[in-house]
């Protein structure tokens, strides 16, 4: 009976779920979007139960269309939307709140307070983030801090927190594991990511009673099985990892130097620095990027909170287009954008800017600005924040890219990805199977499980598909760059 790998890929946008066989290809997948909710200015939250839900169904109708045996199941990965914050009650289960999306800026101000109190080079030397509300820890201390009696709950144990893994996982085993793996647990802004543990005095500083928190468990590794009712047998779990590790794994950046951006509802660019973390200068984040084995390999990554969901904007607020795809053929009708640059700092900006404060803007309009130059210059916005972000990275690992590796669901747009390779002037390949986050969490499973039996096995089911090599000449990029750098600074420090 031939083997199969499950992968649950808990993106924001989207609940998916693929089935992979042995050669690495695509034999079943199922998808359906997750509803956002926008309850003020700069928040954004989820329902917990939902993403649950919505989960499961995409895992079971995925098994359904393939007629597989729950057996024919060796393992299964999860890779998640990182940070998203969710707190449930462990007897019943039930979130106490909704679950509090990586977006949200809410926690704003309390990502202040512990600059100003002088916290941020002990946060960034422990946790190798910089202080701000992109991360689980002051969000957890939001919900403690407005449900009422939370905290005193979490103190009596009565409570959990989890990042999107660990809510699925409690899910998916029928409450018996509470755990997380150490990719997501670095993303928390409460884990020594030196010392391999949740940091004890940035718990005390945020008041987070540590009996809440998960165990954290290594990126690859059988750490329980699934309720036997769930998919017809209990089916172990054997590989985690957070989207942006996972779809490193799966672009087989497994030599320090590899890099790839994936173009989602963020864009995140992460770089294989080996088994030493590398500290930043520039406004990048040190992290985790998997342990396998007992060891760990750290990355660093440039994380920018907005890229296609300017796109969705563009379909969903503006109406500019019908569907996504549509911009490639918009934006390849015009020349240029007539001088006109999109920043979508909806929800201020990050890496390498951090600016909480700054909003979204379109500048340099003319009369004769037409829709098709609109699109194109939210487009190339994605492109530019890479730039920024690969700018900033080559300084701190000291190495200059030879590819860029992208994947994502934008990067099936080959306007995008030409504009990416001349502004970067580095040649940007697109993998045969773009669903590479997870393939990663399947790799990571199947590594578990001796489905692969190594990272040579693995590099053999992943081909390039595409690459887009640089074309625009040294002036007209610069030009294009300066423009860019003086549109990002009439948008910050606005809100
Ligand atoms: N052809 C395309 N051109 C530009 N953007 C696209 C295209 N196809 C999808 N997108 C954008 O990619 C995003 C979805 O990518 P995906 O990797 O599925 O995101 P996530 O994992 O964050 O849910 C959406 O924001 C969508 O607007
Ligand atoms: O849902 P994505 O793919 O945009 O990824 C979200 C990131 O994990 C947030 O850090």
């Amino acid at each position: 009976m031939e083997q199969y790998i499950l992968s649950i890929d808990a993106g924001t946008t989207s609940a998916r779920c693929i089935i992979f066989d042995k050669q690495g290809n695509v034999r079943a997948m199922k998808q359906r979007e997750l509803h956002m909710v926008y309850p003020h200015d700069g928040w954004v939250e989820q329902s917990a139960r939902e993403i649950w839900e919505v989960q499961r169904t995409v895992c079971q109708e995925a098994i359904a269309a393939l007629a597989i045996r729950p057996e024919q199941i060796a393992a299964i990965g999860i890779t998640n939307q990182r940070e998203t914050t969710i707190v449930w009650d462990k007897q019943t289960g039930e979130p106490i709140a909704p679950a509090i999306v990586w977006q949200c800026r809410r926690t704003a101000s309390m990502a202040e307070d512990l600059r100003t109190r002088g916290l941020e080079p002990y946060i960034r030397k422990t946790t190798g983030l910089l202080v701000d509300a992109y991360f689980s820890a002051t969000k957890i201390s939001w919900i403690l801090d407005h449900v009422t009696g939370a905290r005193h709950r979490a103190k009596r144990g009565e409570l959990l927190f989890g990042t999107v893994d660990s809510w699925l996982i409690w899910n998916l085993t029928g409450g018996k594991r509470h755990v997380t793996d150490v990719t997501n647990a670095a993303r928390t802004m409460l884990f020594d990511i030196h010392a391999h543990k949740w940091d004890a005095a940035i718990c005390r500083e945020l008041d987070i009673p540590m009996e809440l928190l998960p165990e954290v468990v290594p990126s690859s590794g059988v750490l329980g099985e699934t309720e036997a009712q769930l998919f017809g047998a209990p089916i172990p779990i054997a590989g985690v990892a957070g989207d942006q590790q996972s779809a490193l794994f799966g672009q087989t950046c497994f030599e320090p130097g590899n890099a790839k951006n994936t173009y989602g509802t963020g864009c995140f660019l992460l770089m294989n620095t080996g088994d030493k973390p590398v500290e930043s200068h520039n406004g990048l984040l040190t992290t985790v990027a998997w342990e396998i084995d007992g060891k760990i390999t750290y990355a660093l990554e440039g994380s920018v909170f907005v890229a296609g969901a300017a796109i969705q904007w563009l379909r969903d607020e503006m109406g500019l287009v019908k569907q996504s795809a549509d911009t490639q053929a918009l934006a390849q009708s015009v020349q240029d954008t007539g001088g006109v640059y999109f920043v979508p700092a909806f929800t201020g900006l990050g890496a390498p800017y951090w600016d909480p404060y700054a909003r979204g803007m379109l500048i340099g309009l003319t009369r004769s600005t037409s829709r098709a130059q609109v699109v194109r210059a939210v487009l190339e916005s994605l492109a530019y924040q890479t730039a920024d972000v690969l700018r900033a990275m080559q300084q701190d690992a000291g190495i200059a890219l030879q590819t860029l590796r992208a994947d994502g669901g934008a990067s099936a747009n080959d306007f995008l990805m030409q504009f990416q390779s001349d502004l970067c002037h580095v040649p940007v390949t697109r993998p045969a199977c773009v669903e590479t986050t997870a393939m990663g969490a399947a790799f990571l499973s199947g590594l578990a499980v001796g489905f692969w039996a190594d990272f040579s096995d693995i590099k053999r089911t992943v081909a390039v598909s595409r690459t887009f090599q640089p074309q625009m000449d040294s002036a007209q990029r610069m030009k294009k760059l300066a423009g860019w750098e003086k549109a990002v600074s009439r948008c910050r420090d606005w809100a």
